[in-house]
C-alpha cells in the first residue's frame, strides 16, 4: 500500500430553512495521512481534535471498520495521523467530515471501489441526514433529499457569487442537543409556510438574487426559532450582519456558530468589523470549497 492523505472539507448544514436538506463546503479541512503499520496507530496532530482514545474507541476507525464489514472486509493495520482546523460540535460539520474519512479510507486500504452515491449513502444513513455529508463529500453546494424509501437524491453546484463570514464561538454544541429542542410535528399550516420559505431560498439561490435569499434565509421556521435561544447574541449577530451590509445570517448547521451570506468583495470587511464586537467569537471570512474530499497518494522521494 501507498502511502496517501485523504482531506475533507468542513460544511454548513441547512443556510436557514433548509433544515437536514442545504449545504454548502467551507474552506477549512480534516486532514488525514495513511501509513502501512504492523499495528493499527491512530495520532492527533491538533489542539482542535478531541483527547485520544484507544484505537478502537476511535470514531474515525469505528467507521472505516463498518464500512469495511459492510463488504465482508477487515481493515489492514495502518498508521493514521489526523490533523484538523474543524472545530468540533460548533455547527461546522466536524462529525460529517470524520465520517466521511472513516468512510474513505475503509475505500481505499480495502480497494472498495465506492461510488459517490454509496458513499452518501453510507454516511447518510451514519449521520442520519444527508446536508453535511454530501457537502463534504462533493464539495460546492448541495440541495439533497433523503425521501421516505430511504433514497438520496441531490443537486450539486459548484459556488455560489457571495462571501461566507462565520461566527465561532467558544463554546460546543452538540447536533443531538441541538436536536431535541425541535418539536416532533409542526401543523399543516406552520409546514406549508415553512416549505414554502424554503423553496424561495432555493430559487432565490439558483437565479442570483441573493437579496432575497437572504432575506428568505432569515425567516426560517423549521429550526431557528427553537434553537436560537442557545446561541447568546444570536439577534444582535444577525441585526449587526445585516446594518454592515450582509444579505443574510443563520445558524450554520445544528449552531452555535452563525454564518452570513455576503456581497462578493464584502466579506473581509464585515468581518474585521464584527470581530471587533464579538470579542468571544472567532470571527472568519472563508470560502466555498470547490473539490469535496480528496484523496492524494504521497510519493516519498
Ligand atoms: N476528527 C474527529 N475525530 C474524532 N471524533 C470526531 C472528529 N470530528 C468530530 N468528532 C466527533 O463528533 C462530535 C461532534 O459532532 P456534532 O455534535 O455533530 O458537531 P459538528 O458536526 O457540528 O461539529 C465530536 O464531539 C466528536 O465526538
Ligand atoms: N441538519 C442538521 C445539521 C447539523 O449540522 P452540524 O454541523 O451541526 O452537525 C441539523 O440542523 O441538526
Amino acid at each position: 500500500m501507498n502511502d496517501f492523505s485523504i482531506s475533507i472539507p468542513a460544511s454548513s448544514a441547512n443556510l436557514g430553512p433548509g433544515f437536514d436538506s442545504l449545504g454548502l463546503a467551507l474552506n477549512l479541512y480534516l486532514t488525514l495521512h495513511v501509513t502501512a503499520a504492523d499495528k493499527w496507530d491512530i495520532e492527533h496532530k491538533s489542539p482542535l481534535l478531541p483527547a485520544k482514545t484507544p484505537c478502537e474507541d476511535h470514531f474515525i476507525y469505528q467507521i472505516a471498520k463498518q464500512t469495511a464489514e459492510r463488504h465482508h472486509k477487515q481493515l489492514p493495520p495502518c498508521k493514521v495521523v489526523v490533523t484538523t482546523d474543524i472545530p468540533l460540535a460548533r455547527g461546522l460539520g466536524s462529525s460529517a467530515s470524520a465520517v466521511i474519512a472513516g468512510i474513505e479510507l475503509a475505500n481505499q486500504v480495502c480497494g472498495l471501489s465506492l461510488s459517490q452515491e454509496e458513499k452518501i449513502q453510507y454516511g447518510t444513513d451514519i449521520e442520519g441526514h444527508p446536508d453535511n455529508i454530501a457537502a463534504a463529500l462533493l464539495g460546492g453546494v448541495v440541495i439533497t433529499a433523503l425521501t421516505a424509501d430511504n433514497q438520496i437524491n441531490w443537486i450539486h453546484l459548484d459556488d455560489l457569487n457571495v462571501d461566507v463570514i462565520v461566527y465561532i464561538p467558544d463554546f460546543e454544541l452538540k447536533t443531538e442537543q441541538a436536536r431535541e429542542v425541535l418539536p416532533e410535528n409542526l401543523s399543516r399550516e406552520q409546514s406549508t409556510a415553512a416549505s414554502a420559505i424554503s423553496n424561495l431560498v432555493v430559487a432565490a439561490l439558483l437565479s442570483g438574487d441573493y437579496k432575497l435569499a437572504g432575506k428568505m434565509m432569515e425567516k426560517d421556521l423549521f429550526h431557528e426559532p427553537y434553537r436560537a435561544e442557545l446561541i447568546p447574541g444570536y439577534h444582535d449577530i444577525k441585526l449587526e450582519a445585516k446594518n454592515n451590509g450582509a444579505y443574510g445570517t443563520v445558524i450554520s448547521g445544528a449552531g452555535p456558530t452563525m454564518i452570513s451570506f455576503a456581497p462578493k468583495g464584502e466579506g473581509s470587511g464585515i468581518a474585521n468589523h464584527m470581530q471587533r464586537i464579538l470579542t468571544d467569537y472567532q470571527v472568519s471570512a472563508l470560502t466555498i470549497d470547490q473539490e469535496g474530499s480528496q484523496v492524494r497518494q504521497v510519493h516519498i522521494k
